[in-house]
């Protein structure tokens, strides 16, 4: 069986925490690749600032330098409310011959509980969940739970930055920073 890891998320923008968990999950777990899923309306909190063409332009420029890396749009194409389980049918429908892993962090876990048909999906995906400062890596549901390095950055700060005209040297991929400001992304609160 092929192993591949999925990152699902809102991307608004991609930032160096998604890098990282993607990567060293990559390692620990022996994955072949990881595809990143940018959803077209997050199933839980508000819409995306920015278009859903802008997230994958933004994505494609953050994982241009790692070929293990991906990009699947199949929730954009989808269109309405993301929920994962729709994806993650589909995906175990086309691709028979690989085990997904779908890669979480922290505020994802505890937040499980939640998820749109959560006891089905359970039993159809393996759950990883990685640390994220300020939540716990715990959970009734079966996830392999990883130690690996953390960074405790998050699109928010970033936005947040981006308006208030500060630094976000370092916290995401050049190409993304610069993207950001051709576009003018992120400068209206
Ligand atoms: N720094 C981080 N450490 C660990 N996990 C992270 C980190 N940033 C994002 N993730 C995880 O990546 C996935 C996608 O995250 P998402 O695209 O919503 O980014 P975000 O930084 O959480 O965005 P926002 O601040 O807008 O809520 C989620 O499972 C989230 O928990
Ligand atoms: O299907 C659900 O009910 C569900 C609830 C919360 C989050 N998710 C998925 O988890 C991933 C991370 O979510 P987010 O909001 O941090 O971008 C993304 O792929 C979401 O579609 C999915």
């Amino acid at each position: 069986m092929k192993r591949v890891g999925i990152l699902g998320g809102t991307f608004d923008p991609p930032h160096l925490g998604h890098l990282l968990i993607a990567e060293e999950v990559k390692n620990k777990l022996a994955l072949e690749e990881v595809w990143f899923i940018p959803s077209n309306e997050p199933p839980h909190k508000h819409k995306a600032r920015t278009s859903a063409n802008n997230r994958i332009a933004m994505l494609e420029r953050a994982i241009a330098s790692n070929d293990t890396f991906k990009i699947d749009t199949i929730e954009v194409e989808r269109l309405g409310k993301s929920y994962t389980f729709d994806t993650m049918k589909v995906l175990i429908d086309t691709y028979p011959d690989t085990t997904f892993y779908f890669i979480i962090g922290a505020d994802m876990v505890e937040y499980l509980p939640k998820w749109d048909r959560i006891n089905e999906l359970i039993n159809i995906v393996k759950f990883v969940g990685v640390r994220r400062t300020g939540y716990h890596l715990q959970s009734d549901f079966p996830i392999i739970a990883l130690d690996i390095p953390m960074i405790d950055v998050s699109s928010t700060l970033i936005r947040e930055r981006i308006s208030r005209n500060q630094s976000t040297r370092y916290l995401l991929p050049e190409d993304v920073e610069s993207y950001i400001k051709g576009k003018r992304l992120y400068e209206q609160e």
